[in-house]
């Protein structure tokens, strides 16, 4: 079916060229296969950037992706971003981050797409009823570790922009990407890179497109938020070795129950924040906001079936009990704890004090939080906590990752253009949502750099992001080809004062 769509009379434009959108999707049908065995190659580099062990693999998978966008005859680059501290002092070699070009023509606008490839560390032995590195269609669930996050979008990106050069048409925007290997670790090196390049790679680009979240249910959505992160680690050290317990037990003053202690003290049972000043800073929810929420429609018993718990920590009676619910998971800040460093874990029965031991935890930011104060903050009180516990042991708290939340205005033309092309390709309206992940880069690309931003998921809400069993549906990944070919015409309606 070829014709214009309304957006695009509404927004005033006058000359066009009839966007063949039909014959788009055709291609993305019948290349769906391809399009598969891309994704599983990819998934088979286990390009997990927070073990050091698997900088290899991460190299070759920024490799990876550079030679396809070449082969597309992409305008391709590989930019060296440094290198990381270790915990130990040592260096380590940042992956490059793969900048490319598609078009270059002034009167259209341009739009870059950020994407990363790197992973979460994934094991069979963690619960996963596949080998997380080699992707597995079981009832077209294409299970993987990263196939949602975030393989399967980039690829569909890439695969979009070569859907429009198959069937030789042009372009509706200018394209550019930038993909990175460090986001699951802290964007480490991205935002120095792109300041570096603010005056030349993205002098020309209008607007940011980030596919690196998920639908909230079955109805396609548009994100115009994210939380931010702070990322700590708090290391108490005793004795100078390991111990036995029945050797020495009753005698020191143990390193993991002073942790434990402090730990318990950071956020209480029913999930309030227990560290001084962080709930201050949180701006409080608008009727706005209120009303947003109200209106997206979210099963609360079908989300606690999909996660397996019995109950939640916010979930009121009545009508609206989702708006609590949606609420913490989006708009509020909460503390989770990951797990101790140097604690034992393997199945079995050691009976050891461990000498050293190290909590890794997190706080999710929103607005109007700051993390250089959570910083402080966190600091303080875990050193005045500690301090109450008159141990011996020694107590280093540091801050690890401090990524601010982001927020768009969904006013802007990039969200009715988003509206747009998800009614042409799914042909319902999508929920205009939040994430209570976060995206670092986010707020370098709105606040430092002045770009509007549009996140556009296209993974399906039950994914298992970081989880056992991680998958990225076939459906969301060609139909989500689609949207971002039929986006790119939308965004191509968008007038060209507007940023
Ligand atoms: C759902 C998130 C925004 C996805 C993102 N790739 C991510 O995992 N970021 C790190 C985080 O801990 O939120």
């Amino acid at each position: 079916m070829n014709f214009l769509t309304l957006p695009f009379f509404l927004l005033g434009i006058s000359t066009v060229h009839a966007f063949q959108y039909t014959e788009l999707a055709q291609y993305v049908d019948s290349h769906q296969e391809e399009y598969v065995e891309a994704l599983r190659d990819w998934v088979a580099i286990e390009s997990d950037s927070s073990n050091v062990l698997k900088r290899a693999d991460l190299h070759l998978m920024m490799e990876k992706v550079a030679q396809k966008l070449r082969l597309m005859g992409g305008n391709v680059e590989l930019v060296d971003i440094g290198e990381q501290e270790l915990p130990d002092g040592q260096m380590l070699a940042l992956p490059k981050v793969v900048t490319a070009q598609f078009g270059n023509d002034s009167s259209k606008h341009t739009v870059c797409v950020y994407g990363h490839v790197d992973v979460q560390p994934a094991k069979k032995e963690d619960g996963w009823a596949t080998d997380p590195y080699n992707l597995t269609d079981i009832n077209g669930k294409l299970y993987g570790r990263g196939a949602s996050d975030n393989k399967a979008p980039v690829l569909a990106w890439i695969h979009a922009v070569e859907a429009y050069q198959a069937l030789s048409l042009e372009l509706p925007v200018n394209v550019k990407f930038v993909i990175e290997g460090m986001e699951e670790t802290g964007s480490n090196g991205l935002d120095a890179m792109i300041l570096a390049q603010r005056d030349t790679f993205f002098s020309d680009v209008d607007y940011i497109i980030i596919s690196d979240c998920g639908w909230l249910s079955i109805r396609p959505a548009l994100t115009y938020g994210t939380r931010g992160n702070c990322y700590f680690f708090a290391e108490v050290q005793g004795p100078k070795q390991d111990l036995h317990s029945g050797v020495y037990g009753g005698t020191v003053i143990e390193p993991m129950i002073d942790l434990i202690g402090i730990l318990d003290t950071l956020i209480s049972p029913s999930g309030k924040i227990l560290v001084p000043g962080i709930r201050d800073a949180v701006a409080p929810l608008s009727d706005e906001e209120w009303r947003m929420y109200q209106d997206i429609e979210f099963d609360i018993d079908h989300y606690k079936n999909k996660i397996g718990a019995s109950q939640l920590m916010y979930s009121n009676k009545g009508s609206n009990n989702h708006v609590d619910v949606l609420a913490h998971m989006w708009r509020y800040p909460t503390v989770s704890i990951h797990g101790i460093e140097g604690a034992f874990s393997d199945p079995g029965t050691k009976t050891v004090i461990p000498a050293k031991v190290t909590a890794k935890f997190s706080i999710r930011q929103v607005p109007n939080m700051d993390p250089a104060m959570v910083k402080k903050q966190v600091t303080d009180y875990l050193h005045s906590v500690f301090a109450k516990r008159k141990s011996p042991n020694s107590l280093k708290v540091t801050m690890v990752i401090g990524a601010k939340p982001w927020l768009a205005d969904t006013q802007h033309p990039l969200y009715e253009a988003g509206k747009a092309a998800v009614k042409r390709v799914f042909d319902m309206d999508p929920d205009l949502i939040r994430e209570g992940g976060t995206i670092p880069i986010a707020r370098t690309f709105q606040d430092v750099m002045g770009k509007s931003i549009i996140m556009m998921p296209i993974g399906g809400f039950d994914d298992g992001l970081h989880s056992q069993n991680e998958k990225m549906n076939r459906y969301n990944y060609i139909e989500g080809t689609k949207l971002f070919i039929a986006y790119l015409n939308e965004v191509s309606q968008i007038r060209k004062t507007t940023v």
